[in-house]
């Protein structure tokens, strides 16, 4: 299966999950982070935006803000570019690019070195923590480089056995999903 075969599949499963095992599930891995040691003992974390087609982090990053930690979130500054700015309030997003929530630009950058833990989007995924994406390779780009503990949230229902992956794929070190954690 190539990735964009596995995409167009993992896409027609996503638009027939119901809203009940939507919000089931994203209640299941948010427990899940949060019993995290890492998302405990982490000062900053870096989180996306969710869009209604993905593991809902409103809560987390609701959770990170009450609990005292820093919350970066993505902007997309460029063609498969994008950066880490800090919001302390829901009130600091506006919708940006591809529909998505992003902070406005009174945001402080985060550094790369700062970040102890990213949760990560996927459209699919599997146990062994191979990750795919939009295919626009924001996330690859930005992860290229860093040593932050990456954990992606992945609906269990689109989880695949092997998604196809290239040498410019980063491996995550944990998916998960309401279903089964993968370390
Ligand atoms: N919540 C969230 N924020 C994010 C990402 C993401 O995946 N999710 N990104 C991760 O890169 C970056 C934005 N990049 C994106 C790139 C392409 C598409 C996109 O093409 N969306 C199509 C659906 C494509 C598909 O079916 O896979 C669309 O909206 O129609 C969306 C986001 C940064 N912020
Ligand atoms: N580190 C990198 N440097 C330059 N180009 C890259 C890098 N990582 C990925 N790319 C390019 O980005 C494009 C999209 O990559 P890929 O299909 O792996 O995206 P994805 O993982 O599905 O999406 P995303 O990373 O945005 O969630 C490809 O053309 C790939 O070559």
């Amino acid at each position: 299966m190539t990735k964009q075969e596995a995409r167009y599949l993992a896409g027609t499963i996503r638009n027939r999950l119901s809203d009940f095992y939507r919000e089931k599930a994203s209640q299941v891995i948010l427990e899940k982070v949060q019993q995290m040691e890492e998302y405990q003992n982490a000062e900053v974390i870096f989180c996306y935006v969710s869009t209604e087609d993905e593991v809902n982090t409103w809560p987390v990053i609701g959770h990170a803000l009450e609990h005292g930690k820093k919350v970066g979130v993505p902007v997309c500054i460029g063609d498969g570019i994008m950066e880490v700015r800090e919001i302390t309030s829901f009130s600091q997003l506006k919708k940006g690019a591809y529909g998505i929530m992003e902070p406005d630009s009174s945001c402080r950058k985060i550094e790369k070195e700062e970040i102890q833990l990213a949760l990560i989007p996927c459209v699919s995924a599997d146990q062994t923590g191979r990750r795919l994406g939009h295919g626009a390779g924001y996330y690859d780009r930005y992860l290229a480089d860093t040593r932050f503990v990456k954990a992606a949230l992945c609906w269990g229902e689109l989880m695949m056995d092997r998604i196809p992956v290239d040498e410019l794929d980063i491996r995550m070190d944990r998916v998960i999903s309401e279903k089964e954690d993968c370390e």
